[in-house]
């Protein structure tokens, strides 16, 4: 059995599942790999005193492990940009293998830094940045390769889901995100998990290896679960839907839709059963129809086992001396085609509006005449007389699909109605037909 020696860069969260999965499973994984992969070098800020090092050395620079001669793989898992970056280059050129757990990294540098890993013949695998511990990148890469992919729509956020699904139960924002934090589910800046930046990493990378495009994260459409009210919540249950953080990538003739946002869907969809840390990716292709990955989207061993399974993979290349056959974004790079993301303004949704309208005579009919004027269906409409409240009454509407042009400018014209109080609220909404 060859042995393949591995260096973890990073001892936080994943790091220290990491190490602690590899450890004790380590007869089980030799077993599955056919080889004895070996801790060589762990790198991090601080040592942990509560991982059974032994006599793996440990150093305070991240760079002992790129730098060390009989490391095969470098796993990193510090997190951010700039020195995972440096640290992945510097990997790549020092003809080292790489697993990253880093989905920002991949979506914002993933370009230059499969060139890079092309060009020096070694694996850069990532299967831990995408939903967690589920296996979605090698389901979409490997187990979908014969199908069109139209459509990719998932929970990929285990911190917003775990808010939401606490929020549902009446629990105050900011306690359950401090939880979640606590236990380990939220990135370094929370900011990406509850403002959608960290859902738009992952999606960015499934649209790629689902569509067979580039990585284009700076022309996603990112909105977070900051705004969402438990009065919204309760509604949207009333109307038969759940509010869920998805991340939705479409392809259309004109283009590739490309969002993160609050969406409603169905109760009686599977998707929306999923609570807690879980995350579900929903992938629709032209052979096998609609499938979903379900499973822990963060967490320490959950992640891990993604981590593991890449190390795994390239440690069976790094054995037989062969190339590893599946490409980075699953397309060969000269397959890859420059489809462009549409501007927001482009995407078709249904929608969840909230308004407040003040309590005068003829007011529905207004509201429904700007909607009707803009080719806008009506699916449902709810006003409850208990919410009367300072003249003024909550109209929820449920619209049929629309292109979100259409939305903004009946949005635009209900405002300036004299009938209408504020803002209105604007939750777009699915069905998965
Ligand atoms: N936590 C999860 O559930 C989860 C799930 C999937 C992916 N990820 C990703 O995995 C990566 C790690 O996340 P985490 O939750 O384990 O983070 P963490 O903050 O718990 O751990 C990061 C560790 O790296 C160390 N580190 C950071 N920069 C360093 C540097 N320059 N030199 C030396 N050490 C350094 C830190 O001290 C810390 O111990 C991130 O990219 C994250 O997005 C996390
Ligand atoms: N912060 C991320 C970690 C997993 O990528 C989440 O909550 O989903
Ligand atoms: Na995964």
């Amino acid at each position: 059995m060859k042995d393949v020696s591995v260096g973890i860069c990073g001892l936080g969260t994943v790091g220290g599942g990491t190490f602690n999965v590899l450890t004790r499973n380590a007869r089980l994984i030799a077993g599955r790999s056919g080889c004895n992969i070996r801790i060589a070098r762990v790198a991090s800020r601080r040592p942990r005193n509560d991982l059974e090092l032994g006599d793996v050395p440990f150093s305070t620079d991240i760079f002992d492990v790129v730098n060390d001669p009989s490391i095969d793989i470098v796993v990193e898992l510090i997190g951010g940009y700039e020195v995972a970056k440096e640290l992945v280059l510097a990997a790549i050129s020092n003809g080292k293998h790489v697993v990253t757990a880093n989905k920002a990294l991949i979506a914002v540098h993933g370009n230059e830094i499969f060139e890079a890993a092309e060009k020096a013949g070694v694996v850069v695998a990532y299967e831990a940045g995408v939903a967690g511990g589920i296996p979605v990148i090698k389901a979409v890469r490997e187990g979908m390769s014969a199908n069109r992919i139209d459509w990719i729509a998932g929970i990929i956020n285990g911190t917003g889901n775990y808010i939401l699904t606490e929020m549902r139960a009446g629990r105050e924002f900011s306690e359950v995100l401090k939880e979640a934090q606590e236990l380990g589910y939220a990135e370094a800046d929370p900011t990406f998990d509850v403002e959608g930046i960290d859902a738009a990493h992952k999606l960015t990378i499934l649209a790629s290896a689902g569509f067979g495009v580039p990585l284009q994260f700076e022309k996603g459409f990112t909105e977070g679960i900051s705004k969402i009210t438990p009065y919204d919540i309760a509604h949207a249950e009333l109307l038969g839907y759940r509010i869920k953080h998805l991340g939705i990538a479409r392809r259309r003739e004109e283009g590739i839709e490309l969002r993160v946002h609050p969406t409603l869907v169905p109760q009686s969809h599977l998707i929306a059963q999923v609570d807690g840390v879980l995350n579900a990716v929903l992938v629709d292709g032209d052979a096998v129809g609609q499938t979903m990955y379900y499973g822990p989207g963060a967490g320490d061993e959950a992640t891990a086992s993604a981590v593991i399974a890449d190390v795994v993979d390239v440690a069976r290349v790094v054995a037989s001396g062969s190339k590893h056959q599946v490409p980075y974004l699953g397309f060969e790079p000269a397959a890859l085609e420059d489809i462009s993301v549409l501007p927001m303004e482009d995407i078709q949704s249904a929608y969840y509006l909230r308004i407040t309208a003040l309590d005068r005579p003829g007011v529905l009919a207004k509201i429904a005449s700007v909607l009707s004027e803009h080719g806008i269906n009506i699916e449902s409409i709810m006003q409850k007389e208990s919410e009367l409240k300072d003249g003024r009454i909550p109209v929820i509407i449920l619209t049929h699909t629309v292109q979100e042009r259409q939305m903004n400018r009946s949005i635009e014209e209900l405002e300036g109605l004299s009938d209408i109080d504020g803002q209105v609220v604007r939750i777009r909404a699915e069905n998965f037909n």
